[in-house]
């Protein structure tokens, strides 16, 4: 294991830019809820997470500010507890709904299952949750829906002012994603048209001032805002002080060579060392996940006292099944370890860990408006991630985070917030569905960060070659419409939509399927010479996309067959998906 310490221990300690921060190792004070975890009553759970003494001023600001901006540490139930607080206090009456959005899916469908599991009710009823391709909610019914942001603007396309919503809360709002930027300029819009509606943004980790100013009225709407007596349209800022368990935070002493053997011997430490727990791992993506399950694996066939270890990789990808075994309760004797890219960041709650192992790293997607390259790049994380992911304990108990990087690094280098995903994206999506909103000046349009001019002309030129927009940047009519409706990339969409003039829907439609998956290869450390020869059996000369036909051809010639998967390293799961 590398050479970690405690900060307040040996070495003197450089706290000065914690503020704001989230989890701080302190002897003093337990948590809120120290006694008992574990066995309370969830209305007792509930009531101990200390967003609930937080009730009445959060009902308070949400009844009298248009907006409300909440800030409290990870696991201090602002996700799963402010719907139901507004839900009690009677803004789901006559029909209406309360909004709450994740940036990712994993997160919308288990806090809905939390949040149904807490009111007794089942899930798809009183609360359900949308995701792209499901939709677990009832129209007459659901009265809290938790949703992904880019669900919720996909909304807008049949409902502009999102008229059913009674209050939209938008949660983990530091992450920037690109559907949460959007989002928020939309919404304030909205407001100006629905003063009744309520926005709530909330985080952990979220710089509450600049939503502030962003959300501000300016001077002449605030007067004229005063004379019709509405809401204030001046944001309110609520920072909900405590925190759930204490987490001790680890740092290596020297800077660690290879993040993944590292993350790796710390697990096997851990495991030897440590009380039992389960535990997490962030690392950057499906190969590192596979080469650390492989190595934790081998580790465990090699008898060092592994044999314990539940391994489990968890990814978007991954079939629901094996994403749901996460969350499934740990055998006794048992240790459950989660290897994680960071689809685990964020709002996720998962019972048993204890432990967490910080890579300090992710994969991100950078753009380049000059080459028109999108790429997926490993780079270190912000702070805000940093927190988030040692946020993940400490939330039914107390928790240990270790991190693969120096305290100095964390203090002094790493970067306290992430690039908006806005302002590192290629933008043809954006910018198709903000036109499909009527938003017809899109460089004029009210940016929390404004993308680059190179990236929004770069789009605007992609779409007009596409024949999507005219050359007054217009929607055009009927091709334009139809992209801007089929929730793909407008290339995609595009080819579909023409792939009909050709006679060719039924492979350009099984092309894009297979695009949309992460990856329809498997590999494993030391098999990479085999794939590449595989892939050759199957490559075509007119490039990948007439490749990834000829994969899935072979996979219905084989009769579905998992054996043929298997020996031809394709991922057997997606293609079974896909063939529905
Ligand atoms: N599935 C679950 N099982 C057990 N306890 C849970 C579960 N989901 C939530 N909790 C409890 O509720 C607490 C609050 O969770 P919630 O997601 O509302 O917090 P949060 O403030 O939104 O955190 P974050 O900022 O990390 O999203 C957790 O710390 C945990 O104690």
């Amino acid at each position: 294991m590398s050479q970690f310490w405690k900060p307040g221990t040996e070495r003197p300690r450089l706290i000065d830019d914690e503020e704001g921060g989230v989890l701080f190792y302190s002897t003093s004070a337990l948590s809120s809820s120290s006694s008992g975890y574990g066995f309370a009553s969830v209305e007792k759970q509930r009531q101990r997470l200390p967003v609930y003494k937080y009730r009445t001023a959060i009902l308070y600001l949400v009844e009298t500010h248009a907006t409300a901006i909440i800030v409290g540490e990870t696991g201090s139930g602002k996700t799963t507890q402010i719907p139901q607080f507004l839900k009690e206090a009677g803004w789901a009456e006559g029909g209406r709904i309360i909004a709450c959005t994740q940036p990712r899916r994993l997160a919308v469908q288990s806090v809905a299952s939390r949040v149904a599991e807490e009111m007794g009710v089942k899930l798809g009823e009183e609360v359900g949750y949308t995701i792209r391709f499901e939709d677990v909610t009832n129209t007459d019914l659901t009265r809290i829906k938790f949703l992904t942001d880019g669900v919720l603007l996909r909304e807008m396309m049949d409902d502009p002012l999102l008229s059913k919503y009674s209050v939209i809360m938008v949660d983990e709002a530091h992450e920037r994603s690109l559907s949460t930027d959007i989002l928020l300029g939309l919404l304030k819009k909205i407001q100006r048209r629905r003063p009744e509606l309520r926005l709530i943004i909330s985080s952990a980790t979220i710089e509450a001032k600049k939503i502030s100013s962003f959300f501000s009225p300016s001077k002449r709407r605030q007067a004229l805002q005063t004379e019709d007596h509405g809401p204030n349209a001046e944001p309110a800022i609520l920072s909900v002080e405590g925190r759930g368990f204490n987490v001790e935070i680890f740092y290596v002493e020297d800077p660690v060579p290879d993040y993944l053997q590292a993350a790796v011997s710390t697990v096997l430490s851990i495991h030897d060392q440590e009380a039992m727990g389960d535990i997490l791992m962030f690392l950057t993506g499906q190969d590192d996940i596979d080469a650390a399950v492989q190595l934790l694996s081998e580790e465990s066939r090699n008898g060092r006292n592994q044999a314990g270890l539940i391994i489990l990789p968890l990814y978007s990808g991954l079939p629901r099944a094996d994403q749901d075994l996460v969350f499934s309760p740990t055998p006794r004797g048992k240790r459950k370890v989660v290897i994680s890219t960071n689809i685990a960041e964020t709002s996720l709650t998962l019972e048993g860990i204890v432990y967490v192992v910080d890579s300090g790293f992710s994969k991100q997607r950078f753009y380049n408006p000059i080459t028109d390259i999108e790429s997926l790049i490993v780079a270190p994380i912000s702070k805000a991630s940093a927190r988030q992911r040692a946020g993940r304990a400490g939330r039914v108990r107390p928790g240990k985070c270790y991190r693969l990087y120096t305290e100095q690094y964390f203090l002094k280098e790493m970067s306290a917030e992430g690039i908006p995903e806005i302002q590192r994206s290629n933008l043809v999506s954006s910018v198709i569905q903000l036109k499909a909103l009527g938003i017809d000046n899109i460089l004029g349009f009210d940016w929390l960060a404004s993308p680059s001019s190179e990236a929004m002309i770069r789009a605007l030129e992609v779409l007009y070659s596409l024949g999507v927009l005219d050359s007054d940047a217009k929607l055009t009519s009927p091709d334009g419409f139809q992209v801007a409706e089929i929730p793909l990339d407008p290339m995609i969409s595009k080819t579909i939509l023409a792939s009909n003039q050709y006679g060719c829907s039924e492979e350009v439609i099984t092309i894009a399927a297979l695009l949309s998956m992460q990856s329809i290869w498997i590999s494993a450390r030391g098999t990479e010479k085999e794939l590449d020869e595989v892939k050759l059996r199957f490559a075509a000369a007119e490039g990948d996309h007439v490749t990834f036909l000829n994969v899935y051809k072979g996979f219905i010639q084989s009769n579905k067959s998992s054996k043929w998967c298997h020996k031809n390293f394709i991922n057997y799961n997606a293609m079974v998906n896909l063939s529905i």
